[in-house]
C-alpha cells in the first residue's frame, strides 16, 4: 500500500483515497517560520546614529519590511545580507528617505538619526541627504567634468565662498576616495570616459564632498570587476574612521571583509544581526545559517 500523503477528493465526495504527488519542498524556509518583530543576536547599541523603531515599508498595500527594530552605531560599517527581493534595499531607502520618490511606498514607524525624527514632514530633505548620502550599484556621474562632479555638492549646498575653497575640497574628496593620482592631471576631463571603477569612486568622492555623516551603499560593487572592487572595498575600511557606513550587498564575502556588523534580512523580516565575525561562522539563527551556507539564496 502506497501511504505516501493520502487525500481524501473532496470533488467526488465519495471518500476515494488517491495518491497525492509529495509537494516539491520550498527552497527557502517559510515565513511561518519567523516571529515578526523578533530579532536575535544584538541589534541594539550603547552608542546609536540611528534608532529605528518597529518600522514597516508598504508598497501600496504589500508590506515590504515588517515590524524592523534595528540601531546602526556611529562610525559602524554594517552590511545587510539576504536573499532578493527580502527588502534590504528598501530598508537602507528609509534612512535618508530615498523611498519619498515611489509615491505608493509608505513608511511606518519612528526613525531617528541622533534623536531626531528622519520623517518629520518639516525636515528639510536636501539637508538630510547631505548628512546621509548615498552612493548607487550602478556609477552615475553626472555628464561633466570630473572637477564639477565633486564640486556640485558643495556648491549647490553653499560649503565654499572662494574657488580656492573649492579646489580644496575637490583635491581632499578625491584623495579620500583614493582617485586623486588617477585624476589631477585631467580634472577637466569628462567623467564618463572614465573606467567603471573609477567612476564609483568619482561618485563617492562626490558623496563626501559634503561631508556626510553617514555613506548608504547599495550593492556598490556590483557593477565592478575584482581589481576595482578590491579598491572599492579599501576605501571602505579608511571611509569607515570618519563615517558611519551601510552597505548592501549581494557577497557574503564582500560582508564579511568591509563590515563590523552584518544584519541578515529574510522576506521582510530582520532576522539576526550580529559581529559580522559570528554571523559568518556561529550563526545564531538557523535561517541565517542555512543562507551562508549556500542552502537557499
Ligand atoms: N518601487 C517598488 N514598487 C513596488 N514594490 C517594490 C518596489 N521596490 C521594491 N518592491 C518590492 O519590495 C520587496 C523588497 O524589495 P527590495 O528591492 O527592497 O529587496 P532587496 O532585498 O533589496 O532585493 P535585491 O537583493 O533583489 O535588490 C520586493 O518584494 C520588491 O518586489
Amino acid at each position: 500500500m502506497n501511504t505516501m500523503n493520502p487525500t481524501v477528493t473532496s470533488e467526488t465526495g465519495a471518500g476515494v483515497v488517491e495518491d497525492k504527488v509529495a509537494p516539491v519542498k520550498e527552497e527557502r524556509p517559510a515565513e511561518a517560520e519567523l516571529e515578526e518583530g523578533v530579532t536575535v543576536g544584538t541589534p541594539y547599541s550603547d552608542d546609536p546614529k540611528f534608532k529605528l523603531r518597529n518600522v514597516e515599508v508598504f508598497y501600496g498595500e504589500s508590506r515590504a519590511i515588517k515590524n524592523i527594530s534595528l540601531d546602526i552605531a556611529r562610525n559602524e560599517v554594517i552590511a545587510f545580507i539576504g536573499p532578493s527581493g527580502c527588502g534590504k534595499s528598501t530598508f537602507l531607502r528609509c534612512l535618508n528617505r530615498m523611498n519619498d520618490s515611489i509615491d505608493i511606498c509608505k513608511v511606518k514607524g519612528s526613525l531617528q538619526l541622533d534623536d531626531n525624527d528622519i520623517y518629520d514632514p518639516s525636515r528639510d530633505v536636501v539637508e538630510l541627504r547631505a548628512r546621509v548620502g548615498m552612493v548607487f550599484q550602478k556609477p552615475n556621474p553626472f555628464p561633466k567634468s570630473i572637477y564639477d562632479n565633486v564640486a556640485y555638492g558643495p556648491r549647490i549646498h553653499g560649503l565654499a565662498n572662494r574657488k580656492s575653497d573649492l579646489d580644496d575640497i575637490v583635491e581632499n574628496s578625491l584623495r579620500k576616495a583614493g582617485l586623486w593620482n588617477e585624476v589631477k592631471d585631467r580634472l577637466d576631463a569628462t567623467a564618463t570616459g572614465m573606467s567603471g571603477g573609477q567612476q564609483q569612486r568619482l561618485c563617492i568622492a562626490r558623496t563626501i564632498a559634503v561631508s556626510p555623516e553617514v555613506v548608504l551603499m547599495d550593492e556598490p560593487c556590483s557593477a565592478l570587476d575584482p581589481i576595482a572592487t578590491a579598491k572599492v572595498e579599501e576605501l571602505i575600511a579608511e571611509l569607515s574612521e570618519s563615517y558611519t557606513i551601510v552597505i548592501v550587498t549581494h557577497s557574503m564575502q564582500q560582508a564579511a571583509r568591509v563590515s563590523h556588523r552584518t544584519a541578515y534580512f529574510h522576506l521582510g523580516h530582520l532576522v539576526e544581526v550580529n559581529e559580522t565575525n559570528k554571523v559568518f561562522t556561529s550563526p545564531e539563527h538557523n535561517m541565517t545559517e542555512s543562507y551562508i551556507t549556500g542552502r537557499f539564496g
